[in-house]
């Protein structure tokens, strides 16, 4: 077997609970979003993304109310919009710092990362949520910050996260040859790419979640569990 040397990981599912995103994260913004696009349209960041969106959608010349409903059906859908993911993520910022949440992580995942940083392993995100979002749901965490254990962070930009470039793109940025990456998630769709690339995979199924008899990929029911 060959060592290992960074791990990548997915966020909802994996580090964090489902029902974080779902339940406590998606309404927050979805709740948010109007007066949020009211009070801070004019922002070049903002208006960016709402030009995106619309983009994205294919629709030319969008009211920003168009936008709005747009935004407000793609929360509902779960879409994994770059836009969207950029958006909701300023949204949550306020969320944190007003102490209205704390992110969810497992309860083994926070010393698992400490342990693998010690083994002088380097650590990084991929999630659908924007980077500036991840950086907040780990400097936010229920089990305290830690931001400072991750080496780097990569969301859509980098590429949608069930196809085979967007890996090959991350292990060229963060140069390793893919053998010695691991990627962990809980969707196997995203293994499948990130395997066709070359990296090493890791299958996290949560309680009440249950291994299969032959899994497509090593699996593991916490961080804890995971093999190096
Ligand atoms: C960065 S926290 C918000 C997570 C999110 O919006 C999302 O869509 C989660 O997707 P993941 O790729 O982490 O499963
Ligand atoms: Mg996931």
């Amino acid at each position: 077997m060959t060592v290992i040397r960074a791990i990548v990981t997915d966020i909802e599912g994996t580090t964090s609970s489902i029902s974080f995103v779902k339940d406590v994260l998606f309404p927050y913004a979805r709740k948010r979003l109007p007066a949020y696009i009211e009070t801070h349209g004019d922002k070049p960041e903002v208006q960016h993304w709402l030009h995106e969106a619309a983009k994205e959608a294919g629709i030319v010349e969008a009211s920003r109310q168009e936008v709005l409903e747009l935004l407000l059906r793609w929360i509902d859908e779960d879409r994994k919009s770059t836009a969207l993911k950029a958006l909701q993520g300023m949204i949550w910022q306020e969320g944190y710092e007003s102490g209205e949440y704390r992110a969810h992580v497992y309860p083994e995942v926070a010393a698992r990362l400490h342990a693998w940083r010690g083994e002088g392993l380097h650590l990084y995100v991929y999630s659908s949520g924007s980077v500036p979002a991840q950086k907040l749901l780990f400097r936010y965490s229920e089990s305290g910050d830690l931001s400072p254990l991750f080496a780097g962070n990569f969301d859509t930009e980098t590429g949608p996260k069930r196809e085979q470039a967007s890996y090959e793109r991350i292990v060229e940025a963060i140069g390793e040859r893919p053998e010695h990456v691991l990627f962990l998630s809980d969707v196997v769709e995203e293994l499948d790419a990130a395997r066709a690339a070359g990296l090493r995979t890791g299958w996290l199924l949560r309680p009440p979640m249950e291994i299969p008899p032959q899994p497509r990929h090593p699996a593991y029911t916490s961080f804890d569990a995971i093999q190096l």
